[in-house]
C-alpha cells in the first residue's frame, strides 16, 4: 500500500490540502475559498466555524479526488496563517467571537497604551517583536474585554485560545488535544524566545490568564491523532508551524542567511539566522523558525501586510480586472509606469516601517494615467515592498544577498518578478513546486514519523522552477527607486 502525507495549508484567503509522496511530487489538491469580514474600517475577521468546516472539506475532497484512503495517509502536518486569534468555549468547542484576523487593527489602542506605557523595549526583549495590534496579544486582549464575561470564563480555565493550528487540531483531535508549537506560539507576544515558553512577566503585563493558553511542543512531533470519527482511522498529526516558516523550511532554506520571500496576501521574507537571535535595528522582527528534535532554527523577518490583497483589491474593489493572472498582460502592455506609484497600505505599513495608523496612497497621477498604470503600478508596489525589506535585512544580518527563493500565489507572476529581479540587482528563483508552503508543513510531519528520514534526504528533492536575473541598468533603477522613497516619506509624515 503506498503512503503519502498530507499537509493543510490554512491561509488567509483559502484552505487547501495537498498529498506528497517521498519525492516531493504533488499527487493531488483540494482547495475552498475564505470570506474575510470587514465590520470596521482597518477590522478584518473570519468565522472560526468556517476555517474548521473548509479544513475537513478539504481534506475529504483530496482524498476522494485521488483515489486514496485515510489509511494510506502516514501522517498530517499542519500549516496556518499566523497570530490570527480564536477564543472558544473548552466545553462546546464553540467560539466565544469571530477569529480575528492577523491584519486587523481593532486592537490598536492597547497597542498605543503599551507604547505610552514605556513597554516597547521590555516585549521586544523578551519576543523579539515589535508593538503592533499584528500579533495574538492585543487580539486576545480584545477578545477578553469586548465579549461578556469571558476575563472570568477565561481566568476559570473554561476558555481556549489559540491560533489557527491550535484550533484546527482541537477540532480534528475532537477536543481532546490543546497544543500550539513554537514557531505560532512566537507570534503570540507571549512567549519568550529564549525559553521558548510563556514568559509570565508578559502574561501579567496583557493580563491574560495562563489557563487558556495552549500547550508549547516542537515543530515536528505527534501532538495525537484525527479522531477516528472523523476519517474512519486514527491519522497521527506530525506537525504545526506558521506558514512563512513552512515555506522557509519548503524551500529548503536550512543553512544561516538563506532567504525565502512568499508573496500570498501579505510578503513574507525569511532570513534563517540557525541558533543566533538577531535582534533588528532596521524594523524586522525576530521569531522562532522550527524546533526539530532538541534543534531551535531561529528567522529575521520582514513582514509587509498588502501584497497579493493589493490584487484581490483591484478585482473585487476597483473591478479593473476579472482575474489576478491578468496583471501580468495589463503590466507588459505599458513601457513603463510613468512615474504612477501605488502604496497599498490599506491596514497599515508593516516592515520595515511600523506605522499602523498610515493609509493607501496613489501618487503620479496626470491626465495620461490608464487604468494598466495602476494596474502595473500596484503589482510593482509588491517588489518595492520587498526591496525596502531586503535593504533592511541586509544590513542587520551584514550580508549580501546571492539570489532570493521566492513562492506563494503572485510569484506564478512572471513580470512580477522580473521587476523584483530588476530592483535588488540580484537574481530570484521560483521553486518547481510552487506550494512550499505545503510541502515544508509535510516535510515536518514526515520527519516525524519517519516518512523521510533526514533534512538531508529532503533537500535533495529542491529543483528552481524559472530564474530571472536583473536587465535593468543602474540609473534607471535609482530614479525609480528614488520616486517609491519619496511616496513613503510623503506617507510616513502625513
Ligand atoms: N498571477 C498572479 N499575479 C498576481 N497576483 C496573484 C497571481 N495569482 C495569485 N495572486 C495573488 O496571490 C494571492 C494568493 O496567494 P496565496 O499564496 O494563495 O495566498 P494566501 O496563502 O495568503 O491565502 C492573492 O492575493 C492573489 O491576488
Ligand atoms: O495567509 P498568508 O499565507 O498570506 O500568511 C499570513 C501570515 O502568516 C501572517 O503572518
Amino acid at each position: 500500500m503506498k503512503r503519502y502525507v498530507m499537509a493543510i495549508d490554512q491561509g488567509t484567503t483559502s484552505t487547501r490540502a495537498m498529498l506528497f509522496d517521498e519525492e516531493s511530487n504533488v499527487l493531488g489538491i483540494a482547495q475552498r475559498e475564505l470570506e474575510n469580514y470587514y465590520p470596521q474600517p482597518g477590522w478584518v475577521e473570519q468565522n472560526a466555524n468556517d476555517i474548521w468546516a473548509t479544513c475537513a472539506g478539504v481534506i475529504f475532497e483530496v482524498l476522494a479526488k485521488c483515489g486514496v484512503s485515510a489509511q494510506q495517509i502516514a501522517a498530517i502536518g499542519i500549516t496556518n496563517q499566523r497570530e490570527t486569534t480564536v477564543i472558544w468555549d473548552r466545553k462546546t468547542g464553540q467560539p466565544i467571537y469571530f477569529a480575528i484576523v492577523w491584519q486587523s487593527r481593532q486592537s490598536d489602542d492597547y497597542i498605543q497604551e503599551m507604547k505610552r506605557a514605556g513597554k516597547e523595549s521590555f516585549i521586544r526583549k523578551k519576543t523579539g517583536l515589535l508593538l503592533d495590534p499584528y500579533f495574538s496579544a492585543s487580539k486576545i486582549r480584545w477578545i477578553l474585554d469586548h465579549v461578556d464575561g469571558a476575563q472570568q470564563r477565561a481566568e476559570a480555565g473554561e476558555l481556549c485560545f489559540g491560533t489557527i493550528d491550535s484550533w484546527l487540531i482541537w477540532k480534528l483531535t475532537q477536543g481532546k488535544v490543546h497544543v500550539s508549537d513554537v514557531s505560532n506560539a512566537s507570534r503570540t507576544m507571549l512567549m519568550n524566545l529564549k525559553t521558548l515558553q510563556y514568559d509570565p512577566e508578559l502574561l501579567k503585563l496583557w493580563n491574560i490568564p495562563a489557563a487558556m493558553l495552549p500547550d508549547i511542543r516542537a515543530t515536528s512531533e505527534v501532538y495525537g491523532v484525527c479522531d477516528s470519527g472523523l476519517f474512519g482511522v486514527e491519522i497521527p498529526i506530525g506537525a504545526a508551524v506558521g506558514d512563512q516558516q513552512a515555506a522557509l523550511f519548503g524551500q529548503t532554506c536550512f543553512e544561516a542567511g538563506s532567504v525565502k520571500n512568499t508573496y500570498g496576501t501579505g510578503c513574507f521574507l525569511l532570513m534563517n539566522t540557525r541558533d543566533q537571535i538577531i535582534s533588528s535595528k532596521h524594523g524586522l522582527i525576530t521569531c522562532v523558525g522550527w524546533k526539530l528534535g532538541q534543534e531551535v532554527d531561529y528567522v529575521l523577518e520582514g513582514s509587509v501586510f498588502v501584497a497579493g490583497a493589493a490584487i484581490q483589491w483591484l478585482r473585487d474593489g476597483l473591478k479593473i480586472i476579472a482575474d489576478s493572472a491578468e496583471t501580468q498582460k495589463c503590466a507588459e502592455s505599458l513601457s513603463s509606469s510613468d512615474g504612477v506609484y501605488v502604496v497599498p497600505a490599506f491596514t497599515g505599513l508593516g516592515a520595515p516601517y511600523w506605522k499602523p495608523q498610515a493609509k493607501g496612497a496613489i501618487f503620479g497621477l496626470t491626465r495620461g494615467t490608464t487604468q494598466n498604470h495602476i494596474i502595473r503600478a500596484t503589482l510593482e508596489s509588491l517588489a518595492y515592498q520587498t526591496y525596502d525589506v531586503i535593504e533592511a535585512m541586509k544590513q542587520d544580518a551584514g550580508v549580501e544577498l546571492c539570489a532570493l527563493q521566492v513562492d506563494g500565489g503572485a510569484s506564478r507572476n512572471d513580470y512580477l518578478l522580473q521587476f523584483q529581479s530588476d530592483l535588488l540587482n540580484c537574481r530570484v528563483q521560483r521553486s518547481l513546486v510552487s506550494e512550499t508552503t505545503a510541502l515544508g508543513a509535510a516535510y515536518l510531519a514526515g520527519l516525524a514519523v519517519g516518512y523521510w528520514p533526514d533534512k538531508e534526504t529532503i533537500k535533495a528533492n529542491y529543483h528552481v522552477g524559472a530564474a530571472f536575473e536583473s536587465k535593468l541598468d543602474f540609473k534607471t533603477r535609482t530614479k525609480l527607486l528614488k520616486g517609491w522613497k519619496d511616496c513613503i516619506h510623503a506617507l510616513l509624515e502625513k
